[in-house]
């Protein structure tokens, strides 16, 4: 687990690692700028060229200290480069100051031109987690001449953020510079791994520059993400067990022309280890389903009248349930989504899709429920369930989730390219892994079945929807390296589980 932090709590940790612990700003600085001088130095030599030229544009914070810093390093170090300094002589921080008069000291060159494009790579320090309003005049200015040396092929290396970028949305604030690369120090920042932030900080490398461990604890992180360091939570297997070990589970869905998507989720809780999958789906699916999934166990209805009273009277047998993918809006639909919804089980229940669709004109069944529920929508669905356009939710989504998630007691997972989990406790998860590829028919379908397999092997229902979320995207990452994003299918997430936990498992 890793945390991401705001810009506030970056600052904060900051503060204490230099007036609590001691740690004299300088220093922090100088270990900052080390970093940035090792990426320039790695950066350099791919290049493979006879002469490199650098240029250091540098801004008037603590952000430009750390670039004029990297700069006099590497002016040590033999390396041809140049400062340009783009912020206010007055205006300077008393560190940034400090770098600028040992810069002139050592003779570094700094120049008072604005042309980067003779510069084959380029130390971005203009902003860094101090912008707190939108770019305008020569700042604006400077990003766009950064910009332009990139598209001429110079290489970009932004210092902690791409100058530009909002450190916690990640939104760009009127213009921001467009990195190859961007050395972080200590903590990812939120807005590196939000998008358009994240296109525009390249990789990211987080560098350890010497902060107080404690200072963490003592601000309390909220942000959290999973890395492979959690695939050591994976349920575990025993030598001495059966079926029953594993958790059963039941897959409330398909409709008359959606067999596909009840496959997708049973197959999914059955390859994340579940010992039993139950599909409850209309009559119409039962060849086509028994066909494509023999493993699991069919129960089905006739297409118009599911018998609800028998359906509430099953709903203990089973560890997990998943409600909804595939399962359509019509009347039987509706009956069985009210029924489940409105029982007094207390077995982990995954809602998905229609299942959703359903409820968001329903929401007093939600509101009424006492089943320990995760809902798994994406932007549309939210929409749908809150009320809100797709713009709105995208810039206000912790708050509306909070908002949600307090007022029905579920757990949200609002599905995007960054999917975020929001529970009832204080800490968020935003996930990193997955990829373009997923955004194919069927994806969100496999997440219900991987997190309801690893409800049904015991696992509490929020830390499944983080080990399920991250694992779902992991998967997504083995098919698009096997299938290519352009034509990997739901099917090849599938078939890269096993794939997948096969790695993990022989780890
Ligand atoms: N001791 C520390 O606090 C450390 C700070 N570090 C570096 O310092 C950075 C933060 O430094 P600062 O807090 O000085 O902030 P920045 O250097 O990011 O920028 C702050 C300055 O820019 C101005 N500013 C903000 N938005 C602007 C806009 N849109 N147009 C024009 N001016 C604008 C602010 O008024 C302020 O003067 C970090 O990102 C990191 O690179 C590192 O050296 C590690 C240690
Ligand atoms: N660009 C992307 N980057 C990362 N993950 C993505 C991307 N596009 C889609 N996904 C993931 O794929 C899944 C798609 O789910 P959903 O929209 O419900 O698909 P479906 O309804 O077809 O099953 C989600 O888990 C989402 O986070
Ligand atoms: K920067």
């Amino acid at each position: 687990m890793e945390y991401l932090v705001t810009g506030r709590q970056a600052k904060a940790i900051d503060t204490y690692t230099i007036e609590h612990t001691g740690i004299p700003s300088l220093v922090l600085m100088e270990r900052a700028s080390l970093t940035i001088a090792e990426e320039t130095a790695q950066v350099a030599a791919q290049l493979k060229l006879p002469a490199v030229r650098i240029a250091a544009v540098c801004g008037s914070g603590n952000n430009g200290g750390d670039g004029i810093a990297a700069a006099r390093i590497l002016h040590s170090r033999g390396y041809d480069v140049t400062i340009f300094f783009a912020g206010l002589r007055e205006k300077m921080s008393p560190d940034c100051q400090k770098q600028l008069s040992i810069a002139e000291n050592l003779s570094v060159p700094i120049s008072n031109d604005t042309d980067l494009d003779a510069y084959n790579i380029i130390i971005d320090a203009i902003f860094g987690i101090g912008l707190d309003r939108p770019v305008t005049g020569t700042y604006k200015d400077w990003i766009t001449a950064v910009n332009s040396a990139s598209e001429n092929g110079s290489k970009v290396i932004a210092v902690d953020t791409p100058s530009g970028i909002h450190t916690d949305s990640g939104q760009i604030m009127g213009t921001a510079v467009h990195a190859d690369r961007t050395v972080t120090f200590g903590y990812i920042k939120k807005g590196l791994v939000l998008y358009p932030g994240a296109s525009c900080a390249g990789k990211v490398i987080c560098r350890d520059i010497g902060f107080d461990p404690a200072a963490a604890e003592y601000i309390g992180l909220q942000y959290i993400t999973y890395t492979k360091e959690d695939y050591k939570r994976l349920p575990k297997r025993y030598a001495d067990s059966h079926k029953g070990t594993y958790g059963h589970v039941l897959v409330i869905a398909g409709s008359k022309n959606m067999a596909g998507a009840a496959y997708f989720s049973a197959l999914a809780a059955y390859r994340m280890g579940a010992g039993l999958v139950t599909l409850y789906t209309p009559e119409s699916n039962r060849c086509i389903l028994q066909q494509l999934l023999p493993e699991a166990v069919l129960k089905t209805y006739p297409d118009t009248a599911p018998d609800l009273s028998a359906l509430s009277d099953q709903l203990n047998n089973y560890q997990a349930i998943i409600l909804g993918p595939g399962l359509g809006q019509n009347a039987a639909s509706e009956n069985i989504v009210r029924t489940v919804t409105a029982s007094d089980i207390k077995i982990p229940l995954i809602i998905d899709a229609d299942g959703l669709n359903i409820l968001s004109k329903n929401m007093e069944w939600l509101s009424k429920s006492t089943v320990p529920t995760v809902i798994t929508p994406h932007m549309k669905e939210l929409s749908r369930l809150t009320g809100h356009n797709i713009q709105y939710l995208k810039e206000n989504l912790v708050q509306v989730c909070e908002t949600f998630t307090r007022e029905y007691g579920v757990i949200c997972i609002a599905k995007d390219t960054r999917t975020m989990i929001i529970d009832n406790s204080e800490t968020i998860y935003i996930n990193l892994s997955g990829n373009n590829g997923m955004a194919t028919g069927g994806s969100g379908d496999i997440l219900t079945g991987i997190i309801a397999g690893l409800c049904a092997q015991h696992m509490p229902l929020s830390e499944a929807a983080r080990l399920g979320v991250y694992l779902h995207g992991c998967a997504g990452d083995t098919a698009a390296f096997n299938k290519g994003f352009h034509s990997m299918t739901a099917s090849d997430v599938l078939n890269a589980i096993p794939e997948l936990l096969k790695e993990i498992t022989l780890d």
